[in-house]
């Protein structure tokens, strides 16, 4: 079945978002084994298709439609085609032989209630698993996690997959902390972004301070950041750092 065929009562205009951000997503997966985020299938990767109200999208994003990866699958095996399209309650809109990833339900949530939110990720990358294993929040003594989260990576409570438990924690702990990840207890790190790209270099960036606070830890008490160092560094990062 084509595209075409597959969102056939979606405008043009959406249907070609949706092949843009399959292959988007499609493609992010790749730099989870890139820097070692994962082992064998675990993790995954979500964008939103935000469908504008001139084209039959609402007004609070709710609407919208998010691509994921389907569940169990090799991340060699994945390609754009077999990315799994949804809807903001985790209900497949298209016929496809894959079922989508077994977090759907907790992206979706994140999406109908964060409607900033563009990307999500999730992970058990070693380190942030580890704290996450004892619900210990990464606290902010390095210049890269004022940079990228702010403050300190915070703890989620613990939720069981295969509802929305997981994404109501995520969307409780992240409402009130400008990190963009949360160490969901005793199960692992999920990230957001503006978009999955977003959303993976949050994941990476995770990973590596939660190992780098780590081996500190081993060395003795790391020193704490001023918060005003913490907000000026967050500013400059977010405003400034690169091209912007
Ligand atoms: O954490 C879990 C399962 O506990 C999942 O994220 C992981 O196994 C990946 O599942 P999917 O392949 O995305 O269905």
């Amino acid at each position: 079945m084509s595209a075409a065929e597959e969102f056939s009562n979606y405008p043009p205009e959406v249907r070609e978002e949706i092949a843009r951000t399959r292959q988007v997503v499609s493609d992010l997966h790749a730099e989870l084994p890139r820097n070692g985020l994962v082992v064998w299938t675990a993790g995954n990767v979500s964008q939103r298709v935000r469908i504008p109200a001139e084209l039959g999208g609402a007004a609070d994003g709710s609407a919208d439609l998010l691509v994921i990866k389907p569940s169990g699958v090799s991340y060699d095996e994945l390609s754009p085609e077999k990315m799994v399209v949804c809807d903001l309650d985790g209900t497949m809109i298209h016929e496809s032989p894959h079922k989508p990833s077994s977090d759907t339900a907790a992206h979706a949530y994140t999406y109908k209630h964060l409607p900033h939110v563009g990307g999500v990720v999730h992970t058990h990358s070693t380190y942030a698993t580890a704290w996450a294993a004892r619900g210990e929040a990464v606290p902010c003594v390095l210049t890269m996690m004022a940079d990228e989260f702010g403050g300190p990576i915070p703890v989620g409570p613990f939720a069981i997959i295969g509802d929305d438990s997981i994404g109501r924690g995520i969307v409780e702990t992240l409402s009130g902390s400008r990190s963009p990840a949360v160490l969901m207890a005793n199960h692992g790190p999920f990230t957001i972004g503006k978009d999955a790209r977003a959303a993976v270099k949050a994941a990476v960036m995770c990973e590596e301070v939660a190992r780098a606070v780590h081996v500190s830890r081993q060395l003795g008490d790391p020193l704490p950041i001023e918060q005003k160092h913490i907000d000026s560094l967050y500013d400059r990062y977010q405003n400034v750092y690169g091209q912007k």
